[in-house]
């Protein structure tokens, strides 16, 4: 094991707690362990080191107080659980911080938060405010108002979108597991991956669901794919157990590290390639795909063959070539409704008002690995 000199030197960090390491589903919330984290996380801070804690917990700790038993698999009990319990929660939190003199600041955010390029850049804004005025920031999915197609589901990406919002200097991301082994520790001996420098290290790893009565969601897969977007987003990431909290903010050599892999992409490019949803799809001809993939350029009508979804002039879509495969995501320049016309037209025969780039090469970015996109 290796020690993680950049995670000791991150000034600022964003720690990612699951449900699983906070509330117990007959229980609800579990204060003392709660309460245990609040102590490492405060004295993090007292080194002048600044803290974002993406915390989860909300729906397992609305259960026991409203009589529900079990997760609930209905959207509807699962935000009313989650209305419930997250107040609780933060009113755990701003009790334990203040015995350390911490304040602390609730944000609750939408998918729409992070993937409208306008409520992104106010999320920036919000948490840096927070952060310069010394208090620390306590981040969950607003459950209560989130509908089923627009959630994120899992605090894990969350919190890497939130690690590079927040432009911080290491991702923690904390479970009930001391790392990610090459399979399920559940299900049998299995070996803990020290470093990971790139997707294909994890060849051989299965990745198991999180445990199917218990109160965590994503299991270590939704960590892995968190990890990988931090790790591409120039943020360095160590996955641990909450146990291990303290070592690892040390950077001692505890958990799994993801190295940083590739320098930090501009906002906009990472923005555009890990936190919007796709609302379409342009199909291209193999031209089209090498213009694009191969010389930089611009998408135009004469390279697109069709048309799917229903989108609106400056949403996400992905370009794809004939074969299927994913090549680049990029905001479109007219709606879904406008573009069969247009479609393999060159430039010079469409109308005036039609001869923007249907995908302008500032607005896209090209997808090289597709299961990250
Ligand atoms: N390859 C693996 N390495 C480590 N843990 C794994 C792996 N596959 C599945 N898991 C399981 O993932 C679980 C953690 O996920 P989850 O319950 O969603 O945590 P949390 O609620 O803390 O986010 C662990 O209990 C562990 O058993
Ligand atoms: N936003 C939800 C958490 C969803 C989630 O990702 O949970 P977990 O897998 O425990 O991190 C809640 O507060 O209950």
């Amino acid at each position: 094991m290796t020690a993680r000199p950049e995670v000791a030197a991150a000034g600022r960090v964003v720690v990612k707690v699951g449900s699983s390491s906070l509330t117990t589903l007959p229980g609800g919330l579990d204060a003392a362990r709660l309460s245990a984290l609040v102590d490492v996380l405060a004295g993090v801070r007292a080194q002048g080191r600044e803290v974002v804690l993406v915390s989860s917990g909300a729906i397992a700790a609305g259960l026991a107080p409203l009589g529900v038993v079990g997760r609930p698999r209905d959207l509807a009990t699962a935000q009313a659980a989650a209305s419930v319990g997250q107040l609780r929660l933060v009113q755990t939190y701003a009790d334990a911080f203040d015995r350390h003199g911490v304040t602390i600041g609730q944000v609750l955010l939408t998918a729409d938060d992070l993937t409208r390029r306008s409520h992104y850049r106010n999320a920036r804004q919000t948490l840096e405010r927070l952060l310069t005025l010394g208090a620390l920031p306590i981040v969950n999915e607003n459950d209560t108002v989130a509908t089923e197609e627009i959630r994120f589901g899992d605090n894990d990406r969350l919190a890497a979108l939130v690690a590079h919002v927040a432009r911080a200097d290491a991702l923690l991301l904390l479970s009930d597991v001391d790392g990610v082994y090459d399979g399920d520790p559940r299900q049998g001996p299995a070996r803990l991956l020290d470093t990971v420098r790139d997707p294909a290290d994890l060849g051989a790893v299965t990745l198991g669901t999180a445990r199917r009565n218990g109160v965590g969601t994503g299991g270590m897969a939704t960590k892995v794919e968190a990890a990988l977007i931090a790790a591409h987003a120039g943020v360095p990431v160590v996955v641990t157990s909450t146990g291990q909290a303290a070592a690892a903010l040390a950077g001692e050599a505890v958990g799994t590290r993801f190295a940083v892999m590739g320098p930090r992409p501009r906002t906009r490019q990472f923005w555009l390639r890990f936190a919007t949803r796709p609302r379409g799809r342009l199909l291209l001809d193999d031209g089209a795909v090498r213009a694009v993939r191969e010389r930089g350029a611009s998408l135009l009508a004469a390279g697109i063959t069709g048309v799917a979804g229903e989108f609106l002039a400056d949403d996400p879509v992905e370009l794809v070539g004939p074969d299927g495969v994913v090549v680049a995501r990029g905001l479109v320049a007219y709606d879904a409704r406008e573009l069969p016309p247009l479609l393999g037209r060159r430039t010079a025969e469409l109308e005036p008002e039609y001869r923007r780039e249907i995908v302008h090469r500032d607005e896209m970015v090209l997808v090289r690995r597709p299961s990250l996109g």
